[in-house]
């Protein structure tokens, strides 16, 4: 039987990375950090993509790492904030597997990402100006594919995890 996929997707912040580790290891699945993914098979980080290929240079890799990893099984993806943009992830991320929507304010984006500089998007002058647009933009988007949505504010990482495994059972994902 093919192993059921995981994908955590949601805002620059939400803790995908953080609690896709975590739940990878519960779920005894393969995590994967698309954001990772595409810069290792780049050989450069994420602000070098988006510095010499433009965003749009950086999306058509997203496009290439979520189309690859979703025909694999067992895995546990976290994708990158904007990996909702595109039709064709969303088609690849709804019907290849389970999404979780890590659903997060605004303020707490801000707050978890505040001291990173490895997201291109944060590094213009007004950073919650840019997170408020991207989540009016994307908030649709993200719920469109969400089969389970999980708010992450006022929970630890350990919590949201639980809640996710717990949501994941009512559904009777089997994995
Ligand atoms: N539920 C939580 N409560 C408190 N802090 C959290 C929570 N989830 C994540 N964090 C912290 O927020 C920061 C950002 O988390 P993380 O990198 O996992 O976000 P992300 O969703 O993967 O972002 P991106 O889309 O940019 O890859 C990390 O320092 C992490 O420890
Ligand atoms: O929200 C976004 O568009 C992004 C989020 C990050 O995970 C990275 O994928 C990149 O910095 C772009
Ligand atoms: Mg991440």
């Amino acid at each position: 039987m093919l192993k059921q996929n995981v994908y955590l997707v949601g805002p620059m912040g939400a803790g995908k990375s953080t609690i896709g580790r975590l739940l990878s290891q519960e779920l005894k699945l393969e995590f994967i950090d698309s954001d990772k993914e595409i810069e290792d098979r780049c050989g450069c980080n994420i602000p070098w993509i988006f510095d010499v290929e433009g965003e749009q240079g950086f999306r058509d890799r997203e496009s290439q790492a979520i189309d690859d990893i979703t025909q694999q099984s067992g895995i546990l993806l976290a994708t990158g904030g904007g990996a909702v943009n595109r039709p064709e992830n969303r088609q690849h991320l709804s019907a290849r597997g389970t999404v979780v929507y890590l659903c997060t304010s605004v303020e707490q984006q801000l707050a978890r990402t505040e001291k990173d500089k490895n997201r291109p998007l944060l590094q213009r002058p007004n950073p919650k100006k840019v997170l408020q647009e991207l989540m009016v933009q994307r908030d649709p988007l993200y719920r469109e594919v969400a089969d389970i949505i999980v708010h992450t504010d006022e929970s630890n990482p350990k919590l949201v995890v639980q809640e996710i495994i717990d949501k994941l059972q009512e559904l009777n994902v089997v994995l």
